[in-house]
């Protein structure tokens, strides 16, 4: 069990794409999912994210650094920064993009620098994908450990390609056994 808060901001609904796939994940792994759109933050969604276990971070990739619209959110938190509210809490990030590199290593950075100075715990990455593993092809496709870094496809129905969103589920599955262990 544990409690997951997925906070993000998706411009036009690829980044939701994969909250939505990684949300899944965690469902199936008896993890209770909360999906937090930034734009539109209640009462009950800041008390969502006081009570989880872990508390994803997930922004598009725009101009080479995360959207505005979470970047707002993020200072929005500087109250509970001040009181460490969210230390010891696991953080991961996730960013979609259109270009394969994209940029998409400086918005997981700024992600990571939030949760630490939130005195969370991060959790990256542990997918190997091809050429390494033969038999992963598509998996981890950019290449990438310090969170889930997606591109966008022109196939409007997927938004990302089948690789990225197989990606984004054993990310979901990785945060639930990080939630599992860290919550023993
Ligand atoms: C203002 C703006 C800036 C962007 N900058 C980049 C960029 O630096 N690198 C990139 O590869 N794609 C860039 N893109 C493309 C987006 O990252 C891509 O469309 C992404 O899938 C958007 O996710 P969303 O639908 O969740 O908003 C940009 C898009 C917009 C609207």
């Amino acid at each position: 069990m544990g409690n997951v808060a997925i906070t993000y901001f998706s411009g036009r609904g690829h980044t939701r794409k994969l909250a939505d796939k990684i949300a899944v994940a965690l469902g199936q792994e008896g993890c209770a999912a909360r999906l937090i759109d930034v734009t539109d933050l209640s009462q009950t969604d800041w008390q969502a994210m006081e009570a989880a276990d872990a508390i994803l971070l997930g922004a598009p990739t725009y101009m080479g650094s995360i959207a505005a619209e979470y970047k707002s959110f993020m200072d929005a938190t500087s109250d509970i920064w001040s009181e460490q509210l969210w230390a010891d809490k696991l953080a991961a990030g996730f960013t979609v993009a259109t270009f394969p590199g994209g940029d998409k290593l400086s918005s997981l950075m700024q992600l990571n620098i939030f949760a630490m100075q939130h005195g969370m715990i991060w959790v990256g990455q542990d997918q190997i994908g091809a050429p390494v593993n033969a038999d992963a092809e598509g998996i981890n496709a950019s290449g990438t450990w310090l969170g889930l870094a997606a591109t966008t496809v022109r196939d409007k129905t997927l938004m990302v390609s089948q690789g990225d969103l197989e990606t984004a589920h054993r990310f979901g599955q990785r945060i639930a056994r990080a939630v599992r262990r860290w919550s023993i």
